[in-house]
């Protein structure tokens, strides 16, 4: 066997390896890119409605603040306002009791809108306790959030929560948090504000406060704590 003949032999395999690879590889890609766009579709879809959702809880809201029903929606420019999708997988681990799965915080935005596996392991803080919450079967699950607490003068108080792990099954929770628009300068609703309930929170543009939030080490505390107006 010449030379030639054997690079041939060599060669045939590894190039049938090969096409058969790059077909492989198409077909991988071409489902792949199928899958990525009807994900980015689907992904957009539940971002929208859940827009349209928390569009609705605001007036429920506003109305509930004595303001008009449009109140919050305007005052936050919701519509063009920071949608955050967070997909949370938590694997069970053999020792919960040494993990802490997501560290006490509270939410930056108006709502945060929660899904969740039917399997508790959020906890929110309540009379300085840790409490459980347990999951209800096809429901959401909502978070009031810092502009909330904002635009309310405290009426609305957004929740310290964490969540924790368990050591039999793998918890998945998709949140999407809603907040104003990042240029929209936030501050106590003026009807919310008077001589009894002088205005509890600077006024500050959402990129703002987020940008803020991002800066400090909270530890467990809301950043709301620190711009409130007692404290500066
Ligand atoms: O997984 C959970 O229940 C909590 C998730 C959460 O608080 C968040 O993503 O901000
Ligand atoms: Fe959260």
């Amino acid at each position: 066997m010449g030379l030639r003949q054997r690079r041939r032999r060599r060669k045939l395999p590894d190039r049938t390896l090969a096409k058969k690879q790059s077909a492989a590889a198409a077909g991988v890609a071409k489902e792949t890119g199928a899958q990525g766009e009807s994900c980015r579709d689907v992904t957009n879809e539940y971002c929208t409605r859940i827009r349209g959702l928390v569009k609705e809880l605001l007036k429920g809201v506003s109305e509930s603040l004595g303001l008009v029903p449009c109140y919050l929606e305007k005052a936050s420019e919701l519509e063009t306002g920071l949608q955050i999708l967070i997909e949370n997988l938590y694997p069970p681990c053999p020792q919960p009791e040494l993990v802490m799965a997501m560290p006490p915080h509270s939410d930056h935005g108006l709502l945060t809108v929660l899904m969740q596996n039917n399997l508790g392991g959020l906890q929110v803080k309540h009379n300085g306790k840790w409490v459980l919450v347990n999951p209800l079967p096809n429901s959401f699950l909502v978070n009031t959030g810092n502009q909330l607490e904002i635009l309310s003068n405290g009426k609305y108080k957004s929740m310290l929560h964490r969540a924790v792990v368990n050591d039999q099954s793998s918890r998945i929770s998709i949140a999407i948090a809603n907040g104003p628009s990042l240029g929209k300068a936030i501050a106590p609703a003026q009807q919310l504000v008077d001589s009894e309930h002088p205005p509890a929170y600077c006024e500050m543009t959402y990129r703002e406060y987020v940008e803020f939030q991002q800066r400090n080490c909270l530890d467990g505390k809301s950043c709301l704590d620190l711009v409130g107006l007692s404290n500066v």
